[in-house]
């Protein structure tokens, strides 16, 4: 099993007050498979996101990558295992305003100390960019630079994906289309992804659902056969 999250919660305290963010959320994401976290606004999708991220860290249970428990690891030995297997896209591109479209890409693979620049070519020709690795990010539009964040990603070959609305700046056929090479890229990897969406359309491309209420995982509602 790639990720076991057991027991997870999260509260926020401000003064004496106490939000309850996350309760007992647990659920399991095999190797190379596909799971759409769903749920109204401030029902906690990216909270979940951030926990595993290692943006933050959950208030009790347990995060398991790899069957090997991250969170409480020291914060040095944590961020390692999530350097070489976890790799992130948000909705904001992120991308280096400083660097080229190229250098975009190889930059995470970099840091992991995973560089290949034969790998960064082939992602440059499979998102479409591969004569444009010179230009800068903001010569790109909006579903462009989206798509040179998710070959950022891919270029450290991560086994596992964290996306948080990672179309939600784009129109419909354009985060359309980014889904695709998403999903067509991450399986041509075998890395699985795990994406927060508003959409339940794009959430109906993934190969399993799950939808949150008030930090709460609900059970499915079954739709009756007609
Ligand atoms: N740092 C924080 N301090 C206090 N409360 C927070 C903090 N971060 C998030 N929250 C609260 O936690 C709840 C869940 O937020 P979260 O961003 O996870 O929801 P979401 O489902 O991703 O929402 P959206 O779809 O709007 O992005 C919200 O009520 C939010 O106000």
């Amino acid at each position: 099993m790639l990720l076991q999250i057991r027991h997870l919660s999260k509260d926020y305290l401000s003064g004496a007050a106490r939000t309850e963010v996350l309760r007992d959320v647990s659920f399991d994401l095999d190797a190379g498979e596909t799971l759409a976290l769903e749920g109204e606004s401030g029902s906690g999708k990216s909270t979940v996101l951030h926990l595993i991220a290692g943006l933050d860290s959950p208030t009790s249970g347990s995060i398991l990558l790899k069957g090997r428990e991250i969170n409480g690891l020291p914060d040095q030995a944590a961020a390692g295992m999530r350097r070489s297997d976890v790799g992130v896209i948000f909705q904001q591109f992120n991308l280096i305003p400083s660097l080229t479209v190229g250098a975009n890409i190889a930059f995470q693979a970099r840091l992991a100390g995973k560089e290949d620049t034969a790998f960064v070519k082939e992602l440059a020709e499979r998102i479409g960019l591969a004569d444009q690795t010179e230009k800068y990010p903001e010569a790109l539009s909006g579903g462009q630079q989206q798509r040179v964040a998710i070959a950022r990603t891919l270029a450290a070959r991560p086994a596992l994906i964290l996306a948080d609305e990672p179309t939600g700046n784009l129109d419909e056929s354009t985060a359309d289309a980014v889904l695709d090479l998403m999903l067509e890229s991450a399986a041509g990897v075998g890395a699985a992804v795990l994406m927060v969406t508003h959409s339940a359309r794009q959430a109906a491309r993934m190969s399993r659902r799950i939808l949150l209420r008030h930090g709460v995982v609900q059970p499915r509602l079954q739709v009756p056969s007609p």
